[in-house]
């Protein structure tokens, strides 16, 4: 069966609030807690098709958004589409939705007393393209059995069955909630090197979200910072990219050069010392730079993202 066209989504003014919860207190008593907005007047377009990066502090309310885009929570006030171009629909107990995305949250929403080749099964049965053979493939690569359980597994192998069943799932909109958590390195590189593999032969839309910006940046043409409830900054990464560069040099020249610019982030390592600046270099700077033995370099994501959300930032641009 041939998956539908790569689904868009898009948030318009979503708030999401937890009610009033009831609480234990450290001496047995129980009070009521404060409700949280979780999301606070988000709106979003999510293109299809493309691999977007979900990016924010603690509690910042990935999440949150990222539930609601397969429905696993309604929100508050606001609306939710999600759905091919000019087909897009609200995913609350819409089974065309909800069959076309596949969100998987840290360790998979995994049946701790059931074998994976039991919940492999499930998955093959609910999504209309689950690519078995892929699914068997990863779990190898991973070196996963599908005759244990999952209250076997360490964290690390629950994720990457996670980040199996995301990706042989082949869903329309594909959504990893900091399913790394607990790999190692390896495993971490080995999977998205299989998500942009799989992504280039099978195109659908992918969110990701991510502490992990510096090993991620390189998967994402999008990206989105959340910070607490709102969207601070959503644009292609190359726009992105062109809000800042980095220095790279003897320490003397990258000062001369960095100027009145406001600097994000700034290391030294013995005579050499990097810079990370907000804007774009001119003509001229760029050629001052080659001249004094600096190296222009790409924007860090990581070091932007610092920047962005420092709550000392608030209220300044
Ligand atoms: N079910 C819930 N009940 C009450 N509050 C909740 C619930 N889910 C999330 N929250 C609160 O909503 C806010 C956003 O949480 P969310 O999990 O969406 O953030 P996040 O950006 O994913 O954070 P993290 O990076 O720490 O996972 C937090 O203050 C959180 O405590």
């Amino acid at each position: 069966m041939t998956p539908p066209a790569p689904f868009g989504a898009r948030l318009d003014d979503v708030v999401v609030r937890f009610g009033k919860q009831r609480r234990m207190s450290a001496d047995g008593n129980t009070f009521r807690e404060d409700a949280t907005t979780a999301l606070d007047g988000v709106g979003l377009t999510v293109r299809p098709g493309t691999i977007t990066g979900i990016l924010g502090r603690n509690g910042a309310g990935k999440s949150t958004m990222l539930s609601l885009l397969a429905a696993f929570t309604r929100p508050t006030s606001g609306t939710v589409r999600v759905g091919t171009e000019g087909a897009q629909e609200d995913p609350w107990e819409n089974a065309w939705v909800t069959s076309n995305v596949q969100l998987v949250r840290e360790s998979g929403d995994l049946q701790d007393d059931e074998k994976l080749s039991e919940t492999l099964k499930y998955y093959a049965d609910l999504r209309p393209y689950w690519d078995v053979d892929l699914a068997g493939r990863l779990l190898d690569m991973f070196e996963v059995s599908p005759r244990k359980k999952p209250a076997a597994l360490s964290r690390g192998k629950k994720s990457a069955v996670g980040a199996t069943i995301g990706l042989a799932a082949r869903a329309p909109l594909t959504i990893f909630d900091e399913v790394y958590l607990g790999m190692d390195a390896p495993t971490r590189y080995a999977f998205y090197d299989e998500i942009l593999a799989d992504y280039a032969e099978h195109p659908r839309t992918i969110l990701l979200s991510s502490h992990l910006v510096e090993e991620v940046e390189r998967l994402f043409e999008d990206v989105v910072v959340l910070d607490r409830g709102r969207v601070l900054l959503a644009e292609t990464a190359e726009e992105m990219g062109r809000r800042g560069f980095s220095l790279t040099g003897p320490a003397s020249a990258v000062e001369r050069l960095t100027g009145e610019r406001r600097i994000l982030h700034r290391q030294q390592l013995g005579a050499t010392v990097q810079v990370t600046l907000e804007g774009a270099p001119d003509d001229g700077e760029a050629a001052t730079a080659r001249d004094a033995g600096v190296e222009l370099g790409s924007l860090p994501l990581q070091d932007l993202f610092v920047r962005l959300t420092d709550p000392a930032r608030k209220g300044t641009s």
